[in-house]
């Protein structure tokens, strides 16, 4: 599998600012998994979200699908005829190493894999969009944008899942929520120092929203239907139906 994340173990002087380059594309796994509380469990479940909401002969979107592991949850669970998955990012590195991981999968749905920014990827006929902790990573004034392109491009009844690290608008809340999740990942091994610099990494890079505008947004944009169906502290995913 996936090398030990120590990126952050040493003491950095100035930290840059975070990408998804080949150093992180090799620990990533280890990473994400000791990082986001509840990352399995949300995997697992677009997989039995796809499984309910994919249309026969329609496209399943997934968005900064950094090694496809929300691709590959699809892929196993939908029983649907003629799907097809779009699987999308703009790291390099990351494309690369989903490709290897794809092709030792032996799921029969068949994957596109594309490198571009996913602003640049037309979404038509689609029945299911996944943005599992990508949408967080993109300017937040060009995030309307890219919810309205995933509306018109849904079929009606067609799902999006949206995963984000979240923010709220209670400031002893959000202290509250950080610091829990921070003792997460102290729990999951991780020292202070690597916590602090990855922290500062992030700065700029991962913007956190309220809950309130994401629904917000979501529901102005089109959907039907928004609401969070995960939540562990400052981590959630929300299901926005057409
Ligand atoms: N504009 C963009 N266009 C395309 N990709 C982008 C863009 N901006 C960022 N990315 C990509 O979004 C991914 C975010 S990681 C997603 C995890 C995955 N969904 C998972 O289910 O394991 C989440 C995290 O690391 O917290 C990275 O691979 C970026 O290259
Ligand atoms: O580690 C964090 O603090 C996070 O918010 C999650 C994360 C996981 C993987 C890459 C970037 C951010």
């Amino acid at each position: 599998m996936s090398e030990k994340d120590n990126i952050f173990a040493k003491p950095l002087g100035e930290v840059a600012g975070f990408s998804f380059d080949q150093k992180v594309v090799e620990v990533f796994p280890d990473m994400i998994q000791r990082s986001v509380p509840g990352y399995t469990t949300i995997v697992a479940m677009i997989g039995t979200l796809a499984e309910r909401f994919a249309q026969s002969g329609s496209r399943c979107y997934d968005l900064g699908c950094s090694l496809g592991a929300a691709t590959l949850a699809m892929r196993h669970r939908i029983p649907a005829a003629e799907c097809e998955i779009f699987a999308v990012d703009n790291s390099e590195a990351m494309i690369q190493q989903a490709r290897t991981i794809l092709a030792a999968d032996s799921g029969q749905v068949p994957v596109q894999l594309i490198c571009d920014d996913l602003q640049n990827v037309p979404i038509t006929n689609a029945s299911v969009a996944v943005l599992n902790f990508t949408l967080q990573f993109i300017p937040t004034s060009e995030r309307r944008e890219i919810l309205q392109k995933i509306y018109d491009g849904l079929r009606p009844g067609g799902v999006l899942i949206l995963s984000e690290k979240v923010a709220f608008s209670d400031g002893d809340h959000q202290e509250l929520m950080i610091d829990l999740h921070h003792a997460f990942k102290a729990a999951n091994g991780y020292s202070a120092l690597e916590i602090a610099q990855k922290r500062s990494a992030l700065e700029n890079v991962l913007i956190p929203e309220t809950l309130h505008d994401h629904r917000e947004r979501l529901k102005s944009v089109g959907f039907n239907s928004v609401d969070v169906w995960f939540q562990c502290f400052n981590f959630a995913s929300l299901i926005a139906i057409k």
